[in-house]
């Protein structure tokens, strides 16, 4: 296959990226990765890991997740190398993704051409004991979820703040539920009657239509449709299968952003250095840290 094309020049120029730009970005391998505060730094170890491990050579279709975390999914699989890259397709779940594919200079593709992808690493807002998760905390999961839905395997990248047992512990926010905006005001009728509080029992806001920020008016997500956070008490926050469902069958709801039984691993970046991974069956793992260069761009050099 011929070189990769270069992202064009007016998305550089136009477009900030959607998230800041860290100093460990987009980097030559040869050079030590810097050093990042404890959070990102968490998400970097949790992307490369996942990366190593689950994208191989084999591996032709990816789907690129949206977030903080995924630039550093992007980072790692470019350091695999122009070898490994050269017959690769990326397929974004989000207006953020596609950037991060073509700023990359990675080939990017769509999931009309690509209804069945090999691997999908995506971040999330939260994940339980069982790999349940929260997501949509960007407003993109009917696309996360697409894309999670046509892989072979679905992996999630998170730091040490999202590794739960019971969802809705540190994600408060509620559920990022998508919604046509024709029926939003009917789904928060039926979301309050379901059992999500208007209010908390701190005194916080409870379900709520998402607003822009920088913009008057509610949040557009990329399929032109409303946002509503809805949390729930944490009982029914332990059956996230029977919520879903439950929500789902709302009429007006497009998607959901509760993920349930689709993933095979969650990586999770700690703040000592080290990435716990749990798997699907229950087992857990720990790398006491995670090498600078992957092992795949020697192999595919
Ligand atoms: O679901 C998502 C977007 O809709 C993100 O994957 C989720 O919000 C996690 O993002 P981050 O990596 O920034 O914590």
């Amino acid at each position: 296959m011929a070189a990769l094309p270069g992202p064009p020049s007016f998305l550089a120029k136009f477009i900030p990226p959607s998230q800041p730009t860290t100093p460990g970005r987009q980097l030559p391998t040869s050079i030590p990765l810097p050093v990042l505060p404890a959070v990102e730094a968490a998400k970097r170890l949790a992307a490369f890991a996942a990366v190593d491990q689950n994208i191989g050579l084999e591996h032709k279709i990816i789907g690129v997740g949206s977030g903080s975390t995924v630039p550093y999914v992007v980072d790692r699989i470019v350091a695999q190398g122009p070898a490994a890259n050269s017959d690769r397709v990326f397929v974004p779940t989000s207006f953020q993704s596609k950037e991060l594919i073509i700023k990359a200079g990675l080939v990017l593709g769509d999931v009309d051409q690509y209804p069945r992808l090999d691997v999908t690493i995506d971040g999330a807002d939260e994940v339980d004991d069982e790999l349940n998760s929260i997501k949509g905390g960007g407003a993109c999961q009917l696309r996360e979820k697409v894309l999670a839905e046509a892989a072979d395997t679905w992996i999630i990248v998170a730091d040490y703040r999202k590794n739960s047992k019971v969802l809705g512990t540190t994600w408060k926010k509620g559920i990022p539920i998508e919604v046509v905006p024709f029926a939003y005001a009917t789904v928060l009728r039926d979301l309050a009657k379901a059992g999500a509080p208007e209010i908390l029992p701190d005194g916080t806001p409870g379900l709520t239509l998402r607003m822009g920020k920088m913009k008057a008016g509610p949040v557009i997500t990329d399929n032109g449709n409303f946002v509503i956070d809805a949390p729930f008490p944490v009982e029914m926050m332990k059956d996230p299968a029977g919520l879903l469902r439950r929500i789902k069958m709302m009429t007006g709801v497009v998607e959901v952003g509760l993920f349930c039984d689709m993933a095979k691993a969650a990586y999770f970046g700690n703040e000592d250095g080290s990435v716990q991974i749990r798997r699907v069956d229950g087992s857990v793992e720990t790398l006491s840290s995670v090498p600078d260069t992957p092992v795949l761009a020697q192999q595919a050099a």
